[in-house]
């Protein structure tokens, strides 16, 4: 479970990102972040493992309040999917994955490549769950197309069975079919694990076909919250439209 409690959050050179937003994602819930660029989707999302500290309100995950002292601690609980996989390209796709579990590893065991046992074993059986052969594992990851980079990202972000899956527009820069099979692997393995996903997404029939929920934000305030069969041609345009301009049409459902 993520709660934001009246969170707001200005950035240093003074924009509003956030403005009171509350908002109770359940465990286990898939929610889809839609809003127009500069709508504060990241800003929420960061908010939640600490990248981004709230200027006011309260973010809870679990019964958990997430402070700069306690981060350490809730880490291990949140996996994170980068727009741009985050990984590590010089180095195997053993290596990114296995980084995964560095929140559960001491520093020194961590330095020298240390790993439990049972980490190692974890590796091999992700990679087998999103779809790359064992013969993956020795190569670099600058060798992979970008759907197998985000294979590794969500492979890495599972490293520890989080509670907690944050997806930062995990397929932005990939192509439509691609972009559909990521969001298929990681909603079933989130599911699988009954982990909760805040993923932020721009693809609208993405957004209706994964989502449990679909909260919108624009100019940092909530302004949707319903079920996908609610994300409606107007609601789109609500979302969507700056005034004076007309709105972009939607796709249809
Ligand atoms: N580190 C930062 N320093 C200053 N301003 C920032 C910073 N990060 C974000 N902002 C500003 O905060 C607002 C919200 O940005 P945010 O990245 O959260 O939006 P977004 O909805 O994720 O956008 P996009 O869809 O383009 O990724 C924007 O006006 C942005 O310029």
């Amino acid at each position: 479970m993520i709660r934001f409690e009246a969170v707001s959050q200005t950035h240093s050179c003074g924009t509003q990102a956030l403005k009171n937003i509350s908002l109770t994602i359940p465990a286990g819930q898939v929610c889809v972040l839609l809003g127009p660029s500069g709508a504060g989707k990241s800003s929420l999302l960061r908010c939640v493992n600490g990248l981004n500290q709230p200027t006011a309100g309260k973010v809870f995950v679990g019964d958990i309040e997430i402070t700069p002292r306690n981060l350490k601690t809730i880490r291990p609980n949140i996996g994170m999917i980068h727009q741009a996989f985050n990984l590590t390209t010089r180095a195997t796709v053993a290596a990114n994955v296995i980084a995964g579990a560095l929140p559960a590893v001491p520093t020194l065991p961590a330095l020298f490549n240390l790993f439990p046992r049972e980490h190692q074993a974890k590796v091999c059986e992700l990679l087998d769950r999103v779809g790359l052969s064992e013969a993956h594992l020795t190569r670099r990851v600058s060798e992979l197309s970008g759907g197998q980079q985000q294979r590794v990202g969500i492979a890495r972000a599972f490293m520890l069975d989080p509670a907690i899956i944050l997806a930062d527009e995990p397929v932005a820069s990939l192509d439509p079919a691609v972009s559909e099979d990521i969001l298929a692997l990681l909603v079933r393995e989130a599911r699988a694990r009954g982990a909760t996903v805040l993923c932020s997404l721009h693809q609208l029939d993405l957004a209706r076909q994964f989502a449990d929920r679909i909260v919108a934000l624009k100019s940092g305030e909530l302004v949707f919250d319903g079920p996908p069969a609610d994300l409606t041609p107007d609601a789109c345009a609500r979302i969507y439209q700056t005034p004076g301009i007309p709105a972009l049409q939607p796709e249809p459902a």
